[in-house]
């Protein structure tokens, strides 16, 4: 395991430029996850980390080593892509041994212990004979994972391996991945347009937004402090409104429309700013008509959801998403009141 360093990379495709200038440090043994909206560079990055793509300018060091110029072999990483990429026509086993007779690693009996023991890991090693296609799905990206670790790679790059499995696969998997990375204790980054996992799976969360880095943090960092507007709502489902930031006294207020005015507890400029708020920190009560400068409206929108009911209610500020307890039940179109508490609100940039 090494530290993965990018300095100012950056890549265009013809006159487009899709990665601006990426600086990131990742620590010898991290899970880091490249978590974005579709197009904002995650793969592209990957892959210049690989060595498929070649940066168009900036430093990639792995380790003390610059690798920006070196070719794919010679920067013992390993890729795991969301198709498993196995050879069909090759046994499970054959498939593991197989990175390993490409880098002439060991002689015959140490390829066959070290690619039985990779596939002891992932818990398939009974399955040693079979053919890619006689595996379910998890199956086979469980193998790609063993071929993946077995020439114990610097970095483990993984390309949204658990895109193709279903719900209930992908959560195993999830666990896999986490018990697989305490084991191995391999640098791993990992590319997820999924924040939930992304979140779950992770030490470091890099958020990216149109070939840039929006945030790096630990996933309670990024969820609990988003410091953009994008974060705040590419990370969990936020409310978020323009405010004029006043003072009150000692106290510092979000003016909204209409007079509603919200209680803030970080705020420490005055000016137009906007706020943020998760939905599970919104609380509801039913009322008969709105007090003067409350937040409120009626509910539009009521989904069922087991532990939780999602609400959304219309109010004049356009609509806001409420996770409430099943105790607290609401019917569609009754009229509510909606608190927040000021320490949850946070306020950002416009
Ligand atoms: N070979 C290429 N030629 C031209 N443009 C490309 C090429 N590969 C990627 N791009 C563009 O680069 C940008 C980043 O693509 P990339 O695949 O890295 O995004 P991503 O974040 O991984 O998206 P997704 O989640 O949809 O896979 C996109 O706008 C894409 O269209």
């Amino acid at each position: 395991m090494r530290t993965v360093e990018l300095v100012n990379v950056r890549k265009s495709y013809g006159h487009t430029e899709v990665i601006k200038g990426v600086d990131l440090k990742i620590q010898a043994g991290e899970f880091v996850s490249l978590l974005g909206p579709s197009g904002c560079g995650k793969t592209t990055l990957l892959r210049m980390l690989a060595g498929l793509e070649t940066a168009s300018g900036g430093d990639i060091v792995i380790g003390s080593r610059s690798c920006t110029d070196l070719p794919p072999e010679k920067r013992n990483i390993s890729m795991v892509f969301q198709s498993y990429a196995l050879i069909p026509h090759l046994t499970v086993l054959d498939n593991v041994l197989f990175p390993l007779q490409m880098r002439k690693i060991g002689d015959q009996a140490e390829r066959r212990a070290r690619a039985m023991a990779a596939l002891q890991m992932i818990g398939l090693d009974h399955l040693a004979q079979r053919r890619p296609r006689q595996l379910s799905g998890g199956q086979q990206q469980r193998v790609a994972l063993a071929r993946a670790i077995v020439p114990s790679p610097d970095v483990l790059l993984l390309d949204e391996p658990l895109s193709n499995l279903d719900a209930a696969m992908r959560e195993k998997m999830q666990e896999e991945l986490i018990s697989l990375h305490r084991r191995t204790g391999l640098t791993t980054i990992f590319v997820t347009h999924d924040q939930e996992e992304a979140l779950s799976l992770s030490d470091k969360v890099v958020l990216l937004n149109a070939g840039r880095i929006e945030q790096v943090g630990a996933p309670r960092e990024l969820y609990n402090a988003p410091k953009t507007r994008f974060s705040a709502q590419f990370i969990g489902a936020t409310n978020v409104f323009d405010v004029d930031v006043t003072k009150d006294g000692a106290n510092y207020v979000a003016n909204l429309q209409h007079g509603v005015k919200l209680s803030l507890a970080e705020a420490s400029d005055t000016g137009p700013a906007c706020v943020s708020f998760r939905q599970e920190d919104v609380s509801l009560s039913e009322t008969g008509a709105a007090g003067t400068g409350l937040l409120a409206g009626k509910v539009g929108n009521r989904i069922y959801l087991g532990s939780r009911i999602r609400y959304v209610v219309d109010t004049p500020h356009g609509k806001i998403r409420c996770l409430s307890s099943p105790a607290d039940y609401f019917e569609v179109g009754a009229n509510v009141n909606l608190t927040i508490a000021p320490e949850k609100i946070r306020v950002l940039a416009r």
